[in-house]
């Protein structure tokens, strides 16, 4: 891996996140990696820490052993395009891109190409990401180097592509649901009497702990809340109020909402 080079077409949010991610778990240099973007002075903080950064994709992508894009979908087509004519076939190409299937992007590309999606959240940043990687055209070897790359920024799964939507969904979207959850409950925290810090501070490590439980122990949910919610107790009465107002059935609501946006053509 240390001697691929790496091109990140669209060093917005998730290229960059993505690239300091690789770099931090060490299996890549960052001289090794390029991003491009059209306004190439915001990436100059990028530059500073040993990428190299270009306003040029077919310069990024003409060395390029992995090639992601990491643009908006929208702007996905353009790019292959772009890139098409100088890109050797055996490069591994991953689409970050919602809602785009591979046989489409091999179509922009107008020949075959080993052609991964791959679904990242923006916990990739710390290493903590959950990815998951659909593969069309690749050999096991391929698949193996593109796992093990996001295997360095987190957990990583192939899936079979129909569930990249899902993916989507449930670990890209999810992220924003999970903050959006603390959020609120610090907004509830500070009305009970906490400073806003404090309230942070405490449900978030609350989340990450719930969560631990989950990855740690195997156990269901339902398992673990089992075992706080004494009988006539406190917390089985906030529970219940919580779903008299919808709050399992308004989750996920909200998460077909944005299946469906992805699977109706408008990510
Ligand atoms: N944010 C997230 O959590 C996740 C996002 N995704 C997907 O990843 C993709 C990127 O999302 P995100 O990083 O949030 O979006 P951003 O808008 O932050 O990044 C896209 C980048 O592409 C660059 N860009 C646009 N056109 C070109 C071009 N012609 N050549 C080179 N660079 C270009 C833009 O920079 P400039 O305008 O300067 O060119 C911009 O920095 C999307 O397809 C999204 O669906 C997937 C999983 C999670
Ligand atoms: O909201 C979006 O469209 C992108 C895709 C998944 C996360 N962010």
């Amino acid at each position: 891996m240390k001697n691929k080079k790496i091109a990140i077409i669209g060093g917005g949010n998730l290229g960059q996140a993505i690239a300091k991610g690789i770099v931090n778990s060490k299996i890549v240099a960052p001289s090794n990696i390029t991003l491009t973007r059209r306004r190439l002075h915001l990436l100059e903080h990028i530059k500073k820490e040993g990428f190299n950064v270009t306003a040029d994709n077919k310069e990024a992508a003409a060395d390029a052993h992995i090639l992601f894009i990491a643009v908006k979908p929208f702007q996905l087509q353009q790019i292959v395009e772009e890139i098409a004519p100088i890109i050797a076939s055996g490069t591994i190409i991953i689409s970050l891109a919602t809602g785009i299937a591979s046989t489409s992007i091999e179509n922009y590309f107008q020949k075959s190409m080993p052609i991964f999606r791959a679904m990242p959240n923006t916990a990739i940043a710390i290493g903590e990401s959950m990815t998951c990687v659909s593969a069309y055209n690749a050999n096991e070897e391929q698949k193996k180097i593109v796992l093990t790359l996001f295997e360095q920024v987190g957990k990583a799964l192939i899936i079979p592509e129909e569930l990249m939507s899902s993916a989507t969904v449930l670990a890209a979207c999810g992220i924003a649901y999970a903050l959006r959850f603390i959020r609120a409950a610090t907004q509830g925290g500070i009305e009970i009497g906490f400073g806003s810090e404090l309230a942070l501070q405490i449900a978030a490590q609350t989340v990450k702990g719930a969560a631990d439980l989950l990855i740690k122990s195997s156990t269901h949910p339902e398992e673990e809340i089992d075992k706080v919610t004494t009988p006539r107790g406190v917390t089985i009465s906030g529970l219940n109020e919580m779903e008299h107002q919808g709050f399992s059935s308004a989750l996920i609501k909200g998460l077909l909402t944005s299946y469906n946006k992805i699977e109706n053509g408008k990510a």
